[in-house]
């Protein structure tokens, strides 16, 4: 196995920070992505050694197949009903901890599970922390029917808003259309930064078509930044403190 990059101990740091959160009993949505990757890893570990008792849904199929592979049984979020803490990457965040995710395309899951939370805790690298949201492209699932009416809508909405916008490109993946564990189809839109993103993800929501954004608002009430010696920040947001 390849040694690990100085961002997976980043991420490791931080997966290692966010399952010490995990109590015995506690219903978990676990996220996807690389950092996720880790944290599925560490939960297993505490599982293995601990014993602990929990209850878990996944965010996409290729977290239920590693989750499978470590001996994590995943249930039905349905079977379970609610979920007392998830644990997800990020694509960037902000300093309001609103997030920008679905870089592995799984955001309406993610989004699902996080919003049955009581608690969303995102884990990620320092290069995730963004002082304005919008450099990560915006991924967008739509539905297949009707795809170009609904771009040409998501463009008229852009342009409304003043968001430059090199063009919407359908996702690929291995020279064909990137389809979701859902089955759809994914816009991902090159903002370079998003002023106001409670009113784009309002817009976006009145698309027909659109299924999900990946703009991630006021959902998470922690980040915790992992850095490759180790150690790990803690994010809050502001209005929390007060
Ligand atoms: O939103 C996601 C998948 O849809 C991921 O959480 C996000 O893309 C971060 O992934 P990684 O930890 O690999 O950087």
């Amino acid at each position: 196995m390849a040694d690990p990059t100085p961002s997976d101990a980043a991420k490791d740091a931080a997966a290692r920070a966010a399952v010490a959160l995990v109590e015995d009993g506690m219903r978990l949505g676990l996220g996807t992505g690389s950092t996720a990757v880790f944290m599925v890893h560490r939960l297993a570990e505490r599982i293995r050694t601990e014993g602990l008792r929990l209850r878990c849904a996944a965010t996409s199929r290729a977290t239920c197949e590693l989750a499978g592979q470590l001996g994590i049984e995943i249930e039905e979020l349905d079977a379970i009903g609610w979920l007392d803490l998830t644990l997800d990457g990020a694509d960037e965040i902000d300093p309001d901890l609103n997030l920008i995710k679905g870089g592995g395309g799984a955001h309406l899951r993610e989004k699902i599970i996080a919003a049955a939370s009581d608690r969303m805790v995102v884990i990620a690298d320092p290069t995730k922390v963004v002082e304005q949201l919008g450099a990560f492209h915006l991924p967008v699932e739509v539905l297949g029917f009707g795809v170009e009416a609904t771009r040409i809508h998501i463009q008229r909405l852009l342009d409304a808003m003043d968001l430059s916008q090199r063009p919407m490109l359908v996702r690929q993946r291995d020279g064909a259309a990137f389809r979701t564990d859902e089955g759809n189809l994914i816009l991902d839109l090159s903002l370079k930064c998003i002023p106001d993103p409670a009113a784009l993800a309002r817009g976006l929501n009145a698309v027909p078509g659109v299924v999900e954004h990946g703009l991630f608002l006021n959902m998470c009430q922690l980040a915790l930044i992992g850095s490759p010696d180790g150690s790990v920040i803690e994010l809050t947001r502001t209005e929390d403190l007060t």
